[in-house]
C-alpha cells in the first residue's frame, strides 16, 4: 500500500493540503503564535523582505510604495534599542532604502550581494573578475531577443530583474522561456519571481547568507543565543532565508495557502498580517 494512503491520505495533492492548512494562519493564532514566540525576549532581530511583503506586487516596481502605517511601525520599531531592523530585498540596495525613507533600518540590496548600514558603511560582496562586461554582454542579448511586448531589464549593477508583467497573455511563456534560455547560455543564475526572472552572478550567497552575516555582525558566532528572529518573505528567494534560519527564528511566508512548499514555519496570506505583526511586536516591546 502506498504510504499516504497508509495514513489516510487519498493522493499527493490532499497530503499538501493537509499539511498547508495546519500551517495556515487565522488572525488570533497569529497574535498568539508571535506572542509565545517572544516571551521572555530580552531582543528581537526582524528581518523583512520589501516587494510583496512590506508592500503589495503592483504592475510596477516605482509605483511599489511603502504603506504610511507600515513605515511608521518600522520607524518605532527601528529607534527601540533592544530591536533590531534589517529589509533584505532583491532591489538595488539605494533604491530598496530610498522606497522605505527610515535611516535608522540596515538595507541588504541584490539579494545580500550589497549592504547599508545606517552609519552610511557598506558591504559589497565579491563578484567574479569578469562580472561587468559579462553583465553588459548579457544585457545586449536580451534587448535584441526578448526586450519586446512589454518586456523590459531592471539592470540593477550587480544583479537584474527581467519583467515579462506588462507582457500579453498569450506570449508571457514563450518570451519567458526564451529569457530564460539566454541568462542561462550566459553562465548566470536563474531565480523564479512575481512575472520575472531575478538573474543572479554565479556565487554562493543569497539572502540566507546575508541574514546569517547581518546576525553574526550583530550579536557574534552565538547570535541564536543572544537574540530571537523573526523573518517575513513571500518569494522563492525568500526561502533560501528560511532554510538558513531553521530552527533558530520565526519565519514567515506570505502565499496562498494551499499545497504550498516552503520553509517557513507559517503562511500568512498578506501585506495586512505583516503590518500585524509588526504591531504585535511592537506592542510586546512597549510593555
Ligand atoms: O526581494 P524583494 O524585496 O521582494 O524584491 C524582489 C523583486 O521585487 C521587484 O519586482 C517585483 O515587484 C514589482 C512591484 O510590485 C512587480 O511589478 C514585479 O512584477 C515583481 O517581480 C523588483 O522590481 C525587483 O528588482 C526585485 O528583485
Amino acid at each position: 500500500m502506498h504510504i499516504l494512503k497508509l495514513f489516510g491520505f487519498y493522493n499527493r495533492t490532499e497530503f499538501a493540503l493537509h499539511l498547508s492548512t495546519d500551517m495556515c494562519s487565522t488572525t488570533g493564532d497569529l497574535e498568539e503564535y508571535v506572542t509565545k514566540y517572544l516571551e521572555g525576549s530580552s531582543n528581537l532581530s526582524l528581518l523583512l523582505d520589501y516587494d510583496g511583503t512590506l508592500t503589495p506586487i503592483v504592475a510596477h516596481p516605482d509605483l511599489a510604495t511603502i504603506p504610511p502605517e507600515t513605515k511608521d511601525v518600522l520607524e518605532r520599531l527601528s529607534q527601540i534599542p533592544e530591536i533590531f531592523v534589517a529589509i533584505i530585498s532583491g532591489r538595488a540596495v539605494d533604491n530598496v532604502k530610498s522606497m522605505v525613507g527610515v535611516d535608522t533600518i540596515t538595507y541588504a540590496g541584490n539579494h545580500g550581494l550589497e549592504v547599508l548600514y545606517p552609519d552610511g558603511s557598506r558591504y559589497n560582496h565579491q563578484l567574479p573578475s569578469n562580472f561587468d562586461d559579462q553583465l553588459k554582454e548579457l544585457i545586449a542579448k536580451l534587448e535584441k531577443k526578448v526586450v519586446r511586448d512589454g518586456a523590459w531589464i531592471e539592470n540593477k549593477g550587480s544583479t537584474l530583474t527581467f519583467h515579462y508583467r506588462a507582457t500579453p497573455e498569450p506570449l508571457k511563456e514563450t518570451i519567458r522561456q526564451e529569457a530564460e534560455k539566454i541568462i542561462q547560455e550566459a553562465n548566470f543564475k536563474i531565480g523564479k519571481a512575481h512575472m520575472a526572472i531575478e538573474v543572479r552572478p554565479k556565487v554562493e550567497w543569497n539572502k540566507g547568507s546575508i541574514a546569517l552575516l547581518l546576525l553574526e555582525k550583530k550579536y557574534g558566532n552565538n547570535w541564536n543565543k543572544e537574540t530571537k528572529v523573526i523573518f517575513i518573505g513571500d518569494d522563492t528567494t525568500d526561502e533560501d532565508a528560511m532554510k538558513a534560519l531553521k530552527g533558530n527564528a520565526a519565519t514567515f511566508r506570505i502565499a496562498k495557502c494551499d499545497a504550498m512548499k516552503t520553509n517557513a514555519e507559517k503562511i500568512i496570506s498578506s501585506t495586512d498580517n505583516v503590518i500585524e505583526i509588526l504591531k504585535l511586536v511592537d506592542k510586546y516591546f512597549k510593555k
